[in-house]
């Protein structure tokens, strides 16, 4: 059996002194796209920016591994250079740090222009990221960010909320081309989405969902048999078939 890209094992995580993670296992085979579905509160964006090793995370028991290391004690620059990336909920305004700056230090000054094309977000070179954005503005930029960056392992917490419709096909586009393969030879790259709405399900090749409810993932489908039945049901998992998992 070949390593997953990244095995998260009996994972449990406080946050300033409150557990909001107890007990996940999540695996990722390289090349797929997992989907995460869960009511409000119940540690999503807690699971994805302890995987990308952001404060105030702290795990307090279980292990991350990325490429076959472990990770969970390694700082959040350090992940990055091995290949995670993470499109934030809310991400910080970067004062001082203009779009352009940030592109440069990344080392991708030359693709700025087509990318930012390609999502509508032309004319903030000058701009510092994310001061003053728009909620939709914010999300394109995560988007473009990653794009122009390549991550091994792509964490979206709720890429299309904020995003207007018109907006909205650009950014699911941008994601699949992101996530498509460079070459056939390649397998697809890798990403771990949430999504409350599901519009990124119409753009997207995913191949798992999971829900998570109270700090653990309790189930397993295919990511729109799931979402269907989330929409129509609830938060709970569809009755079991060949293609569910579920863990409690
Ligand atoms: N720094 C913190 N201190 C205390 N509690 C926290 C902290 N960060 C997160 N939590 C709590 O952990 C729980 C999970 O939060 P999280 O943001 O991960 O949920 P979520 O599933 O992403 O929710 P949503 O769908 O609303 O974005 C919430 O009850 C939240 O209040």
């Amino acid at each position: 059996m070949t390593t997953p890209l990244l095995d998260i094992r009996d994972l449990h995580v406080e946050a300033d002194g409150s557990p909001v993670i107890h007990g996940v296992n999540l695996s990722i085979p390289i090349g797929e796209t997992h989907v995460l579905f869960g009511p409000n509160g119940s540690g999503k964006s807690s699971l994805l920016a302890t995987i990308m090793g952001l404060a105030p995370y702290r795990v307090t028991s279980g292990e991350i591994w990325f490429k076959g290391q472990r990770i969970d004690a390694l700082p959040v620059d350090k992940r990055a250079q091995m290949g995670l990336g993470m499109s934030f909920q809310r991400p910080p305004a970067l004062e001082g740090v203009t779009v352009e700056a940030f592109t440069a230090a990344i080392g991708s000054s030359a693709l700025l222009e087509s990318e930012a094309s390609a999502l509508d977000f032309n004319g903030f070179a000058e701009r510092d990221v994310n001061a003053g954005f728009s909620g939709g503005e914010i999300k394109r930029w995560e988007i473009l960010k990653l794009l122009l960056k390549r991550p091994d392992l792509s964490l979206f917490d709720e890429p299309e909320s904020g995003v207007d419709l018109e907006h909205i096909a650009a950014v699911g586009k941008a994601i699949d081309r992101l996530l498509g393969a460079d070459t056939p030879a390649d397998p697809q790259r890798t990403a771990l989405v949430i999504t409350h709405t599901g519009f990124i399900l119409d753009y997207i090749h995913a191949d798992v969902g999971h829900l998570m409810v109270d700090g653990r993932i309790v189930g397993s489908a295919d990511p729109r048999t799931l979402f269907s039945h989330i929409k129509a049901h609830g938060y709970s998992m569809p009755p079991v078939t060949a293609n569910v998992s579920q863990t409690i």
